[in-house]
């Protein structure tokens, strides 16, 4: 942990937003409990007034925050309203983490997960789980009207696990139409290879949210005319020549920045290191951005999303020490979920 240097900015995280959404109008109790005080850290770094140098506070209003989204299970709802979910990608060689990312939403709360792969990935996504609604669409020759059909019935979509690296073409088209419907568009994998090459695909849209490992963040950083020295500051950079859309550095501690402020979670994991826990990342994080009901709900779902990955391998470990596997963190999803947010 950094050094506590002064006392984080008036009001903390992201302030309040008038004109909630009904499914988001329950507020959980306000407050973290003893449990989350001890474990989620949140460290708010180079605050906007104080661009000079680093500044650190301690701030857990964000952890209410993402109670705050936690929609009530009632008998009042109907199928689909806790979340449409759409998941890009899914190709010969990858079925794995578009599968890791659809079930993840579903387990934190998403009522469908829809997969938009290619043919020969669809058969092989649909056999890992029947809960999943497969589109084998990707390599058709009208593959982004096939989409298209279903924008108007998803809340949110993660572009990139599993999409591979061709087409720019057919992921601009996708991502341009999903803007214009006005959803949370998180952006991982193959699909920051598209944004490191095409930046102004997704630049100043703020339901947008990048969520680069080191590697796709250092791609992401040297396309764009920058250079710093250290993580905290180029996260905030790189979010800031993004058009202040919310950017998630993976790593040691998730670094989290929406232009002007950098957030760092650092609930504790495992040193288990298993491919597959940024799709878990990336496919919960889609659900948890289908809020209105705050000022900046990507910061906040970036934020809740990287508390609950880092609990999954924390608890997953504890049960499978070195054999810990993304699935079994998927197993966890439901214990997690409640012992930070729902407590
Ligand atoms: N089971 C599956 O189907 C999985 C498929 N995946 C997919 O595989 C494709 C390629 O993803 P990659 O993540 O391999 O992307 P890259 O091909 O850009 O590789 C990133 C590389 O960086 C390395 N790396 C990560 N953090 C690092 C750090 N801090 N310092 C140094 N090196 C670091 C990793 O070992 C990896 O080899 C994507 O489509 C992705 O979604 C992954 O999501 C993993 C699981
Ligand atoms: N060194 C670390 N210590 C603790 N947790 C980490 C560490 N590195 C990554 N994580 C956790 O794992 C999650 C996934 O990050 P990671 O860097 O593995 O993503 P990725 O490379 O995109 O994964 P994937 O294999 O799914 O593509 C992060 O949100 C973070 O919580
Ligand atoms: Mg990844």
């Amino acid at each position: 942990l950094l050094p506590r240097g002064r006392a984080a900015p008036a009001g903390g995280g992201p302030a309040p937003r008038s004109g909630a959404r009904p499914r988001a109008a329950h507020a959980a109790d306000a407050g973290a409990g003893v449990l989350l005080r001890q474990t989620l850290v949140i460290l708010v770094l180079y605050p906007q007034a104080v661009p000079s140098g680093p500044t650190s506070g301690m701030d857990d209003d964000i952890v209410s925050l993402v109670k705050s989204i936690v929609p009530p299970l009632t008998s009042k709802k109907h199928k689909g309203q806790d979340g449409r979910i759409g998941i890009i990608g899914g190709c010969k060689d990858y079925t794995g983490a578009p599968y890791f990312a659809a079930i993840s939403a579903l387990k934190v709360g998403g009522d469908l997960s829809h997969v938009f792969c290619t043919k020969d990935a669809a058969t092989v996504i649909k056999s890992y789980s029947p809960e999943l609604i497969v589109h084998p669409v990707l390599d058709s020759p009208n593959a982004v009207e096939e989409i298209e059909k279903w924008l108007p019935r998803l809340h949110g979509l993660v572009v990139g696990p599993g999409l591979g690296r061709e087409d720019f073409l057919l992921k601009t088209e996708v991502i341009e139409r999903s803007k214009a419907r006005d959803i949370p568009i998180v952006i991982d994998a193959d699909g920051l290879w598209l944004v490191t090459h095409q930046p102004a695909v997704i630049q100043g849209y703020q339901k947008g949210i990048l969520t680069p490992n080191f590697m796709e963040f250092t791609r992401l950083f040297e396309a764009l005319p920058m250079n710093s020295s250290d993580h905290q500051r180029s996260v905030m950079q790189l979010s800031a020549a993004m058009g202040n859309l919310t950017l998630v550095l993976k790593g040691e501690q998730d670094l989290i920045s929406d232009g002007s402020k950098v957030y760092s979670c650092s609930v504790e994991g495992s040193g288990r290191r298993c491919g597959g826990q940024g799709d878990l990342l990336c496919g919960s994080m889609g659900v948890m951005a289908i809020t209105e009901i705050i000022m900046n709900p990507s910061v906040v779902a970036a934020f809740g999303a990287c508390s609950l990955t880092r609990q999954c391998n924390n608890q997953a470990f504890q049960r499978h020490g070195r054999s810990t596997t993304t699935s079994d963190m998927i197993q966890e999803i439901g214990p997690a979920f409640r012992k930070l947010f729902e407590s």
